[in-house]
């Protein structure tokens, strides 16, 4: 028998228990009961985490490390209002980041001198991450939709020292095949339902939610996965990243490219050392996915992580998916 939140919306509890097992449910249910930590990354263009942790500990502020990520600070008695007092934020030496968000660019791993697209860019706490990885060598084409939320990147590439990064303001579904196979590296952190940042006690985090937005989602999620395919060069990979739970917004738009461009695709596996990770689902009420999508990861919520879904692709040499059709069918 399914059981109800009384403060999350009803559908979305009773599609969760149709996606997972009952136990997997309540884990992610009781993942949204309390609000998380504060945390942050450290910016490694412009300080590093001994001298950071330094700062912080003038401003008695204490923080945890993370195992999986060295540059990520889970702080411990302050609000975020608190560090954005600090000089060190207006300096940019760090960034205000949740712990989820920072896997999807770990796993798409974009290397000093490469040709990355950040189709859906705004407000940059992955494209700043990514050219501290790339040491500030290589470029960055950081796109987002939403002209206000452009320009809170730009502000933001400024202040964290991000000097390759171009920022462009374009309807990510037509970018890849205005600009072709050109990129090495492609990161689609896709707009979503927002389902894994629910926090029970905040409707501010659900109340935008319905099954008609999740609709909306896969239809726009579809196409700038399309898109992001026919911007990366053979042999190039892909991540596919959202901060929602629910297999249509996730598996179901990476299995409907698997299918709609066959073998010019691969899912990679992801390397990622972190805990409580979930493999993809590879079923869904009763229908079949592609089996590869075992190789996704699935962030379930918990005291310190939103839930998030990271699939890393790549694009076969020779077959290339841009030669399909570029108007893909919702
Ligand atoms: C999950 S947020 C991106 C967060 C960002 N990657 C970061 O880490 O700071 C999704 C973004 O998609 C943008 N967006 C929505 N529709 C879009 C479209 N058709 N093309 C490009 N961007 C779009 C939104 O404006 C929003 O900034």
């Amino acid at each position: 028998m399914t059981k109800r939140s009384p403060r999350l919306p009803d559908a979305f509890v009773e599609r969760l228990y149709a996606a997972f097992p009952p136990a997997r449910a309540e884990q992610i249910l009781a993942g949204m009961r309390r609000p998380r930590p504060v945390t942050l990354r450290v910016n490694a263009l412009k300080t590093d985490v001994r001298s950071l942790m330094a700062h912080l500990r003038q401003a008695r502020i204490k923080v945890d490390r993370v195992a999986w990520h060295p540059e990520a600070l889970v702080v411990k008695d302050a609000r975020e209002r608190d560090l954005a007092a600090l000089p060190g934020y207006e300096q940019g030496l760090f960034y205000l980041q949740s712990l989820s968000s920072m896997l999807p660019p770990l796993v798409l791993a974009p290397q000093p001198g490469e040709r990355v697209l950040d189709l859906a860019a705004a407000p940059g706490s992955k494209t700043t991450q990514m050219a501290a990885m790339m040491d500030n060598r290589g470029y960055i084409l950081a796109n987002d939709a939403n002209p206000v939320r452009a320009e809170r990147l730009r502000f933001n590439l400024s202040r964290q020292g991000v000097t390759i990064a171009e920022v462009s303001v374009h309807d990510g579904r037509r970018v890849g095949g205005r600009l072709g196979p050109v990129f090495d590296r492609v990161l689609l952190d896709a707009p979503c339902s927002g389902e894994g940042r629910f926090v029970e006690g905040d409707p501010r985090t659900h109340r935008h939610w319905s099954e008609k937005l999740v609709r909306r989602m896969v239809a726009l999620q579809r196409r700038l996965l399309a898109s992001a395919l026919r911007a990366t060069r053979p042999g190039g990979v892909v991540v596919y990243a959202t901060c929602t739970l629910n297999p249509d917004e996730n598996e179901g738009v990476v299995d409907w490219a698997l299918k709609r461009y066959g073998e010019a695709l691969e899912v990679l596996p992801v390397a990622l050392d972190v805990p409580g990770r979930w493999e993809g689902l590879t079923e869904v009420g009763g229908v079949s996915l592609h089996p590869s999508l075992r190789l996704a990861v699935r962030i379930p919520p918990s005291p310190t992580m939103e839930g998030f879904f990271v699939c890393k692709l790549r694009v076969r040499e020779g077959g290339e998916p841009w030669q399909a059709s570029s108007r893909p069918s919702t």
